[in-house]
């Protein structure tokens, strides 16, 4: 197995692959990226067309093979299968594990220092099911996009009501599910003070759920199908931040595995080891992967809520096995 430090492999090349290729090629992010997809159309389609975009970069940009993407430093996985209009959702369930059992299949053998990183939905199945077929793999290298955004939201949301800024935003994050995020409002603080002191933040709050919860996705959605610049965007950063720290590691063994401090935290789709479950998780990463699982106070109302998320995640990972 050879390893190639540099090369980015997108599977799936259709809307949001595409979008993160253009990102990377904007941002000079990868030495070469490849474009897979079932459909030789598409990926021939989005090779001429982002070929033009990297035109006067070094950046080597082509259509590759599942073998190769095995061989990466990271892969990004877009591919998906969307649900029939009146399909049950086991079925779907068990349609999408399919997919990335042959998707994986396809790449193995892959090499051990992999990062592999799932924009698809359902993202915490895809993530386990990863883990589960290469149990090899560090599970620190896998994750998905998990809920960043919603979290990005929730923290907007703050700063706007009481006029400051994300800095002064402390241990606010949705964590559990893209679909159902579950704000943690118990140890969230606004400049030091805990946002349950502040009246305003407290009177406003039944809008937050609306607001956080894909609200501006599905407005989005509504309007022209579906959204991927937020995902392509925040894909982009999180593979700035690998890169940086990994040019850091270079100079400085501890970096490389400890990271840096000031480190921006990430809510990511992960192994959460004391819930021993699948779901987004605040996350500090290093060069590795994920370095760190961050504590959070809960409240006893959060802690049901995630007890929720990991049942229904589990019965998620057992339904789609049991049509396979
Ligand atoms: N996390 C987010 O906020 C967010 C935002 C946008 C999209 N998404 C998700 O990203 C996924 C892709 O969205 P899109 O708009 O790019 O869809 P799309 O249909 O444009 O692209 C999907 C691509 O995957 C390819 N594909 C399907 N099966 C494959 C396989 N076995 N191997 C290789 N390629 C395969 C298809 O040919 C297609 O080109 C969806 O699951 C969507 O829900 C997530």
């Amino acid at each position: 197995m050879v390893h190639y430090p540099g090369r980015v492999s997108i599977i799936g090349a259709g809307t949001l692959g595409g979008t993160i290729a253009y990102s990377l090629i904007m941002e000079d992010l990868a030495k070469e990226i490849l474009l897979v997809d079932m459909s030789s159309n598409i990926v021939q389609g989005q090779v001429l067309d982002l070929a033009e975009a990297s035109e006067g970069t070094n950046i080597v940009l082509r259509a590759g093979t599942f073998k190769e993407a095995g061989q990466s430093s990271l892969v990004i996985i877009t591919a998906d299968v969307e649900p029939y209009d009146d399909e049950e959702r086991n079925e779907w369930l068990t349609r999408s594990r399919r997919l990335f059992l042959g998707i994986m299949s396809s790449m193995s053998p892959i090499h051990d220092d992999i990062l592999i990183l799932v924009a698809s939905e359902p993202a915490d199945l895809y993530v386990h099911v990863l883990a589960d077929y290469f149990p090899r793999l560090s599970p620190k290298r896998v994750f998905g996009i998990g809920t960043t955004m919603a979290t990005f939201r929730f923290q907007t949301w703050l700063t706007e009501l009481t006029d400051t800024n994300i800095n002064d935003i402390k241990d606010a994050y949705c964590i559990g599910t893209q679909s159902d995020p579950i704000i943690v409002w118990s140890c969230a603080k606004v400049q030091d003070s805990p946002v349950t002191f502040i009246p305003l933040l407290v009177s406003q709050k039944p809008a937050l759920d609306t607001i956080v919860s894909n609200h501006r996705y599905h407005l989005i959605r509504k309007r022209k199908g579906r959204a991927w610049y937020g995902v392509a965007a925040t894909v982009t950063r999180l593979i700035k931040e690998f890169l940086n720290l990994q040019k850091k590691g270079k100079g400085r063994a501890s970096d490389q595995v400890t990271g840096t401090s000031n480190q921006r935290t990430w809510v990511l789709s992960v192994y959460v080891p004391h819930l021993e479950a699948y779901m987004s998780w605040p996350v500090k990463l290093n060069s590795q992967g994920i370095k760190e699982i961050i504590h959070l106070p809960l409240s006893t109302d959060e802690l049901e809520k995630i007890n929720k998320v990991k049942e229904l995640n589990q019965y998620d990972f057992q339904t789609s096995a049991q049509l396979l």
